[in-house]
């Protein structure tokens, strides 16, 4: 019953084939499906009448106009059009949810850099939607730039509920337990180790496979996310194009009572529908989710001397219109050799005008081995001052430099242009770390001018 691949943390993947039963294999192609054979018309979009008297409908996720090689769409063959499951919708209240721009006394939490330990799973009862809560928000949702980092605390599955986000798409980081995306195109499962993205309006629900379930969320404002360009690094490595998955159409014939949620300009809808949504009998085209196994990233890195920049490590990136700065770079820091000689290992000291959240989905992060836990989270805003702790640097600059393996470890980083701004929520948490900043607080003073080997 459960299909689900079991999480795996450490060592070279084990699936041997892209070809993963209920997927199809690359990333941005232009796949075609169907539930039912001989749904797709063929070699048109639009025929005057569709086969099992289905409705046809397109589904846009960059304008009409956009150049070819941006330009994404997808054609749904489905019981009913969408606008049947679109009545008048009702305000709603968005519980712990935040867009883009929030206002400047959201919180009080003063300049500085934050961290926070994982927030506890809750008790009662939370879907995907309501066990949504945003940590900080970057930009404007409705101007198509920034992004949101939110967290899922998943406790019960949606049951006829569903939901479409039209302020972004969703980059889910499963970090605990296992969900299942039952989405208009397809069926996604992910488990630790794994991220899915579900594209701007696609309809979803989610239910828990392996519960309870904690995800990170990228919420992205901005264009949709793509492969980064490997520049010399050519045509391999990193992520590969193979390794990205879609699902096969799979629908869903309820005539029961639902209820379809919206995320629209920062507030929440919900319309009464007297059926499930997900109910695409066959699609095609090149808008749509997919998933993607992160221990399937194959790192580049340093052969010989140095740190380069964590942007060797960009799994996905959203360009911003600048060339070379992302509105928001989704980076991982996996397993990987340690080979640099006579070099500072870690990440070095930094100021960056990029703003940096980060997460880690499992084992412990080079740069912070102390506080930075699995399902926590930090954030080093746009110019702030970070770098290893004292600890990891005493560490790395008195080791023995031989290769070394860094196993087991899985941090991420969405890293944004734009300044990110916690929401009230994250600033009252008592997960913040009120001592984080201490963490440098040991670095000493080392200067002796009468010996260069002060060491
Ligand atoms: O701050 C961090 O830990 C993330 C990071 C890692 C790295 O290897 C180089 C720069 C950087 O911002
Ligand atoms: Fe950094």
């Amino acid at each position: 019953m459960n299909s689900l691949p079991q999480p795996r943390i450490t060592g070279a993947p084990v699936r041997q084939s892209a070809l993963v039963p209920g997927y199809m294999s690359g990333f941005g192609n232009s796949f075609e499906t169907e539930a039912l054979e001989g749904t797709l018309p063929i070699g048109r979009n639009s025929p005057q009448k569709i086969n099992f008297g289905l409705y046809a409908e397109q589904l846009s996720g960059s304008p009409f106009t956009a150049p070819q090689a941006v330009n994404e769409r997808s054609w749904l063959y489905r019981i009913r059009p969408t606008v049947k499951h679109s009545g008048r919708y009702r305000r709603v209240d968005k519980g712990l949810i935040r867009t883009a721009p929030m206002a400047r006394d959201e919180s009080d939490l003063t300049l500085g850099q934050y961290r926070w330990s994982a927030i506890p799973l809750p008790q009662d009862k939370r879907t995907f939607l309501t066990g949504l809560a945003t940590l900080t928000t970057a930009g404007d949702a409705e101007g198509q730039s920034g992004m949101a980092a939110h967290m899922a605390f998943v406790t019960a599955s949606m049951e006829n509920e569903y939901f479409f986000n039209a302020d972004g798409e969703l980059l889910v980081v499963a970090q605990q337990g296992a969900l299942r995306f039952r989405t208009e195109f397809g069926v996604i499962d992910i488990a630790p180790g794994e991220i899915c993205l579900i594209p701007r309006g696609v309809i979803f629900k989610v239910e828990l496979i392996d519960g309870p379930a904690r995800a990170y969320v990228c919420e992205n404002y901005g264009a949709t996310f793509t492969l980064p360009d490997r520049g010399p690094i050519g045509a391999n490595c990193l992520a590969n194009p193979r390794d990205f998955l879609t699902p096969i159409a799979a629908y869903e014939d309820r005539e029961e009572p639902s209820q379809l949620f919206v995320k629209w300009g920062g507030e929440l809808f919900v319309t009464d529908i007297g059926q499930s949504p997900l109910d695409v009998v066959a699609w095609h085209g090149n808008y749509a989710p997919y998933k993607y196994d992160l221990t399937t990233f194959s790192p580049v890195g340093a052969l010989m001397f140095d740190h380069p920049d964590p942007s060797i490590f960009t799994v996905l990136t959203s360009p911003s219109g600048t060339p070379g700065t992302a509105n928001i770079d989704f980076v991982i820091f996996p397993e990987r050799w340690m080979v640099a000689e006579n070099t500072f290992r870690p990440p070095w000291y930094h100021r960056n005008i990029m703003s940096e959240f980060m997460g880690l989905i499992y084992g412990v992060y080079d740069a912070k081995p102390e506080g930075f836990e699995p399902g926590g989270f930090s954030l080093h805003n746009l110019m702030l001052p970070h770098g290893p702790d004292e600890q990891a640097f005493e560490h790395a600059s008195t080791g023995e430099l031989k290769p070394v393996k860094l196993e087991n470890t899985l941090a991420f980083m969405f890293e944004t242009r734009v300044a990110q701004r916690v929401t009230a929520y994250a600033a009252g948490v008592p997960q913040l770390q009120a001592d984080y900043v201490d963490c440098w607080a040991g670095l000493k003073k080392r200067l002796d001018p009468t010996r260069k080997d002060a060491w």
